[in-house]
């Protein structure tokens, strides 16, 4: 370690994704084994990183990010508040694969008890591909997470010079380096010349204003996601509610309309006491109480600009608190 002795520092979370991956060739860009490389090969592959933060490695799991569940989301929460609470931990960056990176990074904008800096990173290409976008992303990732203009700005995404808040950002692309934006409520800045600069801020609570305590929980309650589409039918909803769903994100079609052959189904769910959030599958834009269903009446929750799977994550928590609709609304405008 050759860092000078003022610089932060930073804790590496290894969790696997893309850019711990590597592939048979340099040319090799789909097709690669993801969550192969350890975290401390990842480190050694970027010597800068010793120029900006005195960084120390931890490999929490070794996955690709499809296989996200709320059993690792528990472990690593847990993990980050504990080494946010140690004051010779400045800041944290988890490397994760790029599928679910939008959820973990809005799950531990929920949860995580400090100010201190949190950043998600990834990579679209494999470890072993020509221009090779993990240890930019990286070095880019250690280099907020030591920055002061991080503070108190909630769980970040860094990503192709770019900087994200947790609770908008999305992939956009399937395969594509720039693929995580913030569409149209807009990130909040770039890292450019070894420097961050923030032109926004995240709205809505998060982080150190937080709720939510995950530090005695060893489960999450069952939310499942139903998609909308013409011709929906209450099939896959009611199979959700038998397999024991506690609430359900109805992804629905345009500001979260209802179709007709859908809507008995959901009325008999929250009559068994599961929670009803109306979301959309659209991507952008809000789902408004009262809007496309008299919410007051079904004793629904609007989802507000939240997509389907970070809604899920949000009800999850909040039925960790109560089951009132009333109060999980309250909670929907307030994340
Ligand atoms: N680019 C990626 O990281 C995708 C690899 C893998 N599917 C994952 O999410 O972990």
């Amino acid at each position: 370690d050759t860092a000078a002795p003022h610089l932060a520092n930073v804790t590496i979370l290894a969790t696997g994704g893309t850019i711990a991956g590597s592939g048979s060739t340099s040319t090799t860009t789909i097709g690669y084994t993801a969550a192969t490389v350890g975290v401390n090969s990842l480190i050694q592959a970027v010597p800068e990183l010793n120029k900006v933060a005195h960084v120390t490695g931890e490999q929490v799991f070794q996955i690709a990010s499809e296989n996200m569940n709320n059993e690792y989301w528990l472990t690593l929460g847990k993990r980050v508040n504990e080494l946010l609470a140690r004051p010779d931990v400045d800041g944290i960056v988890i490397t994760h694969g790029t599928d679910t990176l939008e959820e973990t990074a809005y799950f531990l904008d929920l949860v995580v008890k400090s100010h201190k800096p949190v950043v998600l990173v990834g990579a679209m290409r494999p470890s072993t591909a020509l221009s090779a976008d993990g240890p930019i992303n990286l070095y880019n990732a250690v280099l907020l997470a030591a920055s002061h203009e991080a503070v108190g700005q909630g769980v970040l995404v860094a990503m192709n010079d770019q900087i994200h808040a947790a609770r908008d950002v999305s992939k956009t692309n399937t395969s594509t380096p720039d693929t995580f934006k913030t569409t149209e409520l807009g990130m909040l800045g770039y890292i450019q010349g070894n420097h961050p600069y923030f032109y926004h801020r995240a709205m809505r609570k998060h982080t150190a204003d937080t709720e939510f305590d995950i530090s005695k929980l060893q489960s999450l309650p069952q939310v499942d996601i139903v998609y909308g589409y013409a011709n929906m039918g209450p099939a896959a909803l009611n199979a959700f509610v038998a397999g024991g769903a506690k609430g359900i994100i109805h992804a629905g079609v345009g500001d979260g309309s209802l179709a007709n052959k859908v809507k008995p189904a959901l009325v008999a769910a929250r009559k068994q006491g599961v929670l009803i959030v109306r979301a959309s599958r659209v991507g952008q834009g809000i789902v408004a109480r009262n809007g496309e269903a008299n919410d007051d009446e079904l004793d629904f929750v609007a989802a507000d600009t939240l997509n389907p799977q970070k809604a899920r994550i949000l009800l999850m928590l909040a039925l960790t608190r109560t089951s009132d609709s009333k109060e999980i609304q309250r909670i929907f405008y307030t994340y």
